[in-house]
């Protein structure tokens, strides 16, 4: 292997690590602490896995985090009054509603009801214009976890060939949204993209982000190219893959993140951040 890896793990450690230091220095002071809101409708497994974790990583950081479990009966109308009282709450700073819902919910719905100044996945319409208009404010944390790992490259983005796999409203649109305020020069590629191979093969920098095993094929990888890997899949034998072929991709990249252990935990770790940025900013602090 010649690329080198961009390791998640570590770069979320030094961001939670910092954050962690912010949040003593405010609460030794007698300010209450964060307050991160987690709701979760019915027990999708890989669902509760993630939630898990972030209830751990919140546990740490000495950020609060409040459950709500609810069962997948659950009607909108319900749903939507707890979203309410918890845009209300005093002591919450971020509210997450896990995705993806049940049917017969609606997550635009919902997601439009958060308060955006505590949409700390920074899905809601206000903080994707932000970001579109070049005035971010919560930002979408997967695509912000990928900018923070890029600044360990060390590389200049300005003018940079970026070719972004996936165009979901959660990661491939934000993500081409960043990279264009970075300075990059931005393709973003979707299922009716008609020569995918060509794209990823003059990319500089690709982002794939399709949620389709293997889609990039190493052989496409331009030398010395960084190559950001957010697909997460899990095989029957439990083991985790990402979207690119990274055996062969690793042959020729410069950079490249590892599934697991690359993009996965910079999201955790940018929900938090989030969430201490949103709390700062509710308490009057800095
Ligand atoms: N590491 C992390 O922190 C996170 C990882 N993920 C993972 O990232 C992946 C993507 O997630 P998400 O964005 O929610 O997925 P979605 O299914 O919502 O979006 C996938 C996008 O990829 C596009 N696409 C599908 N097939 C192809 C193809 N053959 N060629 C080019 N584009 C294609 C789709 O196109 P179209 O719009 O035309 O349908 C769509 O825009 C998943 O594996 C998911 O598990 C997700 C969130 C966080
Ligand atoms: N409202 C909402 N916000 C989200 O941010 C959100 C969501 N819904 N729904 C699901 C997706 C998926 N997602 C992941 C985050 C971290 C890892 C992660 O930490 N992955 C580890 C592996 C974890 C494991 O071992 O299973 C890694 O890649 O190393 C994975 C997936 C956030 N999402
Ligand atoms: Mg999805």
């Amino acid at each position: 292997m010649t690329a080198r890896l961009l390791d998640g793990r570590a770069v979320g450690a030094t961001v939670r690590a910092g954050l962690a230091e912010t949040i003593a220095a405010y609460t030794e002071n007698g300010h209450r602490p964060p307050g991160l809101a987690v709701v979760q409708v019915g027990g999708d497994p890989a669902s509760s896995v993630y939630v898990a974790n972030k209830r751990k990583a919140c546990a740490k950081l000495g950020i609060e985090s409040f459950s709500h479990d609810l069962k997948d009966t659950v009607s909108q109308a319900e749903l939507d009054a707890l979203v309410d009282e918890l845009n209300e709450d005093p002591r919450i700073d971020g509210i997450l509603v896990q995705l993806p819902l049940p049917e017969h919910l609606s997550a635009d719905s919902i997601i439009n009801r958060i308060d955006p100044d505590k949409d700390v996945d920074g899905f809601h319409p206000t903080n994707i214009g932000r970001l579109a208009i070049r005035q971010p404010g919560l930002r979408p944390c997967t695509p912000f976890g990928v900018m923070r790992l890029l600044e360990e490259t060390g590389r200049d983005l300005h003018g940079m060939e970026a070719v972004v796999v996936g165009a979901s409203n959660i990661v491939g649109r934000p993500m081409a949204l960043e990279l264009l305020l970075a300075g990059a020069t931005v393709t973003v590629c979707h299922r009716f993209t008609e020569d995918l191979a060509a794209h990823v093969r003059r990319a500089d920098l690709v982002v794939a982000a399709a949620g389709k095993p293997g889609l990039v094929r190493g052989e496409w990888i331009k030398g010395g190219a960084i190559v950001i890997d957010v697909g997460i899949h899990r095989r029957d034998d439990g083991t985790l893959h990402g979207d690119v072929d990274f055996d062969a991709a690793a042959e020729r990249a410069g950079f490249i993140t590892p599934v697991p252990g690359g993009v996965g935990p910079m999201t955790i770790a940018m929900l938090m951040h989030n969430t201490v940025t949103s709390w700062r900013r509710r308490l009057g602090l800095d």
